[in-house]
């Protein structure tokens, strides 16, 4: 006996469930970015999640292939409910990834993949889930604040592009605000700034924070700094900076990478008075990973803290950067296992199968 989807329509039994009921396991959870998709399976609502090797989506042609080649065949688990983050707008039953070919079709899933349920979210909403509960050792402090139990959390984290998310606490429950933060415009501040900034490449003539402060940002403001010393841009991708500033081989690299953190710390500052984060504002994210041991937490906090007239209020609230790779897997997994705890609309997010259909 096949299965069929269930419509999405209004008043369907997708509708009816609501968006919070448990979940049923076992449960396939993914983070699929442009560049690479990681996967885990969670057998109950206390085991840890299994996990497989990260994948790189440009080996497959499709996620359903990605999934079956990765997980399927690599287990006799068959799961039940996939819950995955994704790079991208989710709108509609197709989701286009933003940086990679892959289509998201969760009807298709459910027949090919034999899943009961699937649930498709924003990457940046389960970074959001993930700060909910990050342990302190996945976790590293920049600076001083102290967090204020209950109060709103916020993330970001320069990868392909400049994600930004909220993560607000109402009625008991963790509710995770995706937008669009990381096209906020980013000014100049210091007289370093006002001599950089009039060769930073705009889109439609805006210097927005993504335009610095992802891979290709980070290039984008190698080049800027190369064009104002006088000298010859030596490097295309943002890999060769960053080893170029941890191997401390060229000054333009490592003053874009040292400006890089700081515009960071200064962006960070913002998204926490935005959401009034008195829980903390996490960085995530491959790049800043990458990075750590080169960055200057001085530099950083002080960026952070320049708010006036709002300065005590940012000194008071601390700013880490997220060291777990896999955090936005955890973040989905905490999810998965008790969704009554977080507010998290899935209404023309969740598809559903019908048995016997
Ligand atoms: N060594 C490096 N130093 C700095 N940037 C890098 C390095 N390697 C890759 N990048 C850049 O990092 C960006 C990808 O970020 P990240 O590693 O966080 O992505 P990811 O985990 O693969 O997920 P996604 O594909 O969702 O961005 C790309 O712009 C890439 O060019």
């Amino acid at each position: 006996m096949g299965r069929a989807y269930q419509p999405r329509q209004a008043g369907t039994m997708a509708e009816r469930r609501g968006g919070n009921d448990a979940l049923k396991f076992p449960i396939l959870i993914g983070d699929i970015g442009g560049t690479n998709a990681r996967f885990a399976i969670l057998l109950d609502a206390f085991a840890e999640p299994k996990m497989f090797p990260v994948v790189q989506t440009a080996d497959f042609e499709t996620i359903d292939e990605a999934i079956q080649a990765s997980v399927l065949d690599k287990t006799s688990v068959q799961p039940q409910t996939a819950v995955l983050a994704v790079a991208g707008p989710v709108d509609g039953d197709e989701i286009d990834l933003t940086n990679c070919p892959w289509v998201v079709r969760p009807r298709q899933m459910l027949t090919g993949l034999g899943l009961g349920e699937v649930i498709v979210l924003n990457d940046f909403e389960a970074q959001a889930l993930a700060i909910s509960s990050l342990p302190p050792a996945s976790r590293s402090q920049i600076g001083g604040g102290v967090v204020h139990e209950g109060a709103s959390r916020a993330v970001l984290g320069p990868g392909t592009g400049l994600g930004v998310a909220g993560l607000v606490r109402a009625r008991n429950m963790w509710i995770p605000v995706a937008g669009e933060g990381g096209h906020i415009d980013l000014g100049p501040r210091t007289a370093r700034d006002l001599a950089i900034w009039p060769h930073l490449k705009t889109i439609e003539g805006r210097v927005s924070a993504e335009q610095v402060l992802c891979g290709r940002g980070l290039v984008n403001l190698y080049q800027a700094i190369a064009t104002v010393n006088g000298s010859e841009p030596a490097h295309t991708t943002p890999a060769e900076i960053t080893d170029a500033a941890v191997h401390r081989r060229d000054e333009a690299s490592i003053e874009a990478v040292d400006l890089f953190a700081m515009y960071l710390g200064r962006v960070a500052g913002d998204i926490a008075l935005i959401f009034m984060a008195r829980g903390g504002v996490f960085i995530a994210g491959g790049i800043v990973q990458r990075i750590i041991p080169i960055l200057k937490a001085d530099q950083i906090r002080a960026a952070f803290e320049d708010k006036a007239p709002h300065s005590a209020l940012l000194r008071d609230i601390p700013l880490y950067v997220v060291t777990e790779p896999l955090a936005a897997l955890a973040g989905l997994a905490a999810f998965a296992r008790t969704p009554r705890f977080f507010g998290l609309e899935t209404t023309g997010r969740r598809w559903i199968a019908v048995p016997g259909g």
